[in-house]
């Protein structure tokens, strides 16, 4: 591992942070209590701004304003040709403003800012272009009923969402929900992570100033134990749409069942395989593999985190993966030549490094890194174990960081059991050149989403989510659009009709 000593403040202004309060009802309010709670910078631990601290009442006022601007307001009355003109603004707007906002993502969680801002931002507003798009193409369908009725179905917004997000893709997570739940006719309240609240306020004045109407989007920063479950056992909340940690899903539908049993749908962590076969080029798929973990540092919910790779190529394969991780560059996510920045805050930081630990405790031998930095900020070493066996804690537990955990097998047959054995089932990448195990291996996986010789290959027409214990429902694609919506069958008796 190399480090960084970049300084970015030479090489880019970090903007003043304009939005630090409430987004409800088209303005920015302070929260009732008039509390504030820090946002920490992870690259050197200081306070980047106060922001302010909404909690219950101040959920109940942006769900009445979600609610008068569903049940009363324009959006879900308006045209979809018009809905998608606003829509195509926000995007446009997203756009012209990605410096900014992947400087706030950099300095929030810790992101590397240039590919934010050059390729996560502008891939954000095709998200939501594509989302514009479908807005004039939601339509039922026309039944065949047994006997003389006309049927048919209504596609309609579901209503108020309350949308939950992490903090480790700040800008994704607030698109993949808004965008749909928008072109659908929704109205909505976003609570973002209290790690990275900036760049969900800077999203919600954009919108309003693309022509989004005041109530439609609404949000509240603060604390998931307070703001978050107020929103989930709220009664005027129609659905809620959350990504995040296993553990605090299932709250998230305890608190659903026990209000309003409202729908929700839950995107949540994953321990995912990637598998390597023989007859690979070692040469183009460990860099898949070591980007498929350590690519934002380890930050993402279907890293490949368990690394299974066959027994022919094992040693070749595990001494391409040591010399790639000396090259990494870890530092500043301002400094270009960075490929790892800090972990989102302290708590991830020493979950992290317990993890390591872990490892070493084990009995797993460690190829790479397995430290922290020794330097101010949440920076961690990239980690590679080898020898793992499947029944370790690294092996079996959801890390969220760059730790990989690496292991041999010898048979397909192995693999689809080994690759299996796990509570979670969001992706898995099958790396080979025969077809036939290709197609064995992603029919056998249980898991929601399958990358074949790719690894992260999302597209906003691609649906994304999980099985088993990595929840329900899926985000992105038409899937992703159908969640805000609900079908409404109507009926009517039909009298001489010639056919039925
Ligand atoms: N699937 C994914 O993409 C993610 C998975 N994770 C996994 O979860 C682990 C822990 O991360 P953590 O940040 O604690 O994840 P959480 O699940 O706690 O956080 C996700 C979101 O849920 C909110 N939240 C927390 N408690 C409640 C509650 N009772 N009711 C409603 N909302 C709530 C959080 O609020 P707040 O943070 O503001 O308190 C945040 O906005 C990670 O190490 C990782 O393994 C984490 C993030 C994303
Ligand atoms: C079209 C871009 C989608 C990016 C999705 C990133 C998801 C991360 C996660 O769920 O952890």
């Amino acid at each position: 591992m190399a480090e960084s000593n970049g300084n970015s403040e030479t090489q880019f202004q970090i903007p003043k942070i304009k939005f630090t309060k409430l987004f409800i009802n088209g303005e920015f309010v302070d929260s009732v209590s008039g509390n504030t709670f820090e946002t920490i910078d992870p690259r050197n631990e200081e306070v980047i701004a106060r922001i302010s601290e909404g909690d219950k009442e101040d959920v109940d006022l942006a769900v009445k304003a979600a609610r008068e601007a569903f049940d009363n307001g324009p959006w879900p009355r308006l045209s979809p040709s018009e809905r998608r003109r606003i829509m195509l603004k926000f995007a446009d707007l997203i756009v012209e403003n990605a410096e900014e906002i992947a400087a706030l993502d950099a300095m929030d969680a810790g992101k590397l800012f240039a590919p934010v801002k050059n390729m996560d931002i502008p891939a954000a507003a095709e998200v939501i272009r594509y989302y514009a798009g479908a807005a004039d193409k939601i339509h039922g369908t026309t039944l065949k009923m047994s006997r003389e009725l006309q049927g048919y179905t209504l596609l309609e917004p579901i209503g108020v969402v309350g949308h939950i997000i992490p903090w480790n893709f700040p800008t994704q997570m607030f698109i993949m929900k808004v965008g749909p739940a928008l072109a659908a006719g929704c109205t909505m309240i976003v609570k973002p992570a209290e790690q990275t609240p900036l760049s969900a306020l800077y999203y919600a004045q954009l919108a309003k100033q693309a022509g989004v109407p005041d109530g439609v989007i609404n949000v509240v920063t603060g604390f998931g134990s307070t703001a978050g479950a107020a929103l989930c056992s709220h009664m005027d909340v129609d659905k809620i749409s959350f990504t995040g940690s296993t553990e605090v899903g299932r709250l998230v539908m305890q608190a659903a069942a026990l209000s309003n049993l409202k729908p929700v749908s839950l995107e949540l962590g994953g321990k995912s395989p990637f598998i390597v076969f023989d007859d690979v080029d070692v040469d183009k798929i460990a860099p898949l593999a070591l980007v498929g973990i350590l690519y934002n540092k380890g930050e993402i919910c279907v890293a490949g985190s368990r690394l299974f790779i066959q027994e022919g190529i094992y040693d070749k394969f595990v001494k391409k993966l040591e010399e790639m991780a000396k090259t990494w560059v870890v530092g500043d996510p301002f400094d270009p030549n960075s490929h790892q920045g800090p972990q989102v805050d302290k708590k991830q930081y020493e979950r992290v490094l317990s993890y390591i630990e872990h490892g070493k405790r084990e009995g797993a031998k460690l190829l790479t890194g397995g430290n922290a930095l020794d330097r101010k900020g949440y920076f961690i070493e990239p980690t590679i174990f080898i020898d793992v066996e499947d029944d370790m804690t690294i092996a079996k537990e959801e890390i969220f960081g760059p730790v990989l955990a690496v292991m041999k097998f010898k048979t397909v047959e192995e693999v689809i059991k080994r690759a299996n054995c796990t509570n979670y089932g969001l992706a898995a990448g099958v790396m080979t050149n025969d077809l036939n195990i290709a197609n064995t291996v992603s029919r056998s996986i249980r898991a929601g989403v399958i990358w074949i010789n790719c690894y992260f290959a999302f597209d906003p027409d691609c649906p994304y989510g999980g099985y088993k214990c990595s929840g329900f429902e899926r985000d992105l694609g038409m899937e992703g659009l159908h969640k805000y919506l609900q079908v409404k069958s109507v009926a009517t008796p039909i009298y001489n009709s010639p056919w039925l």
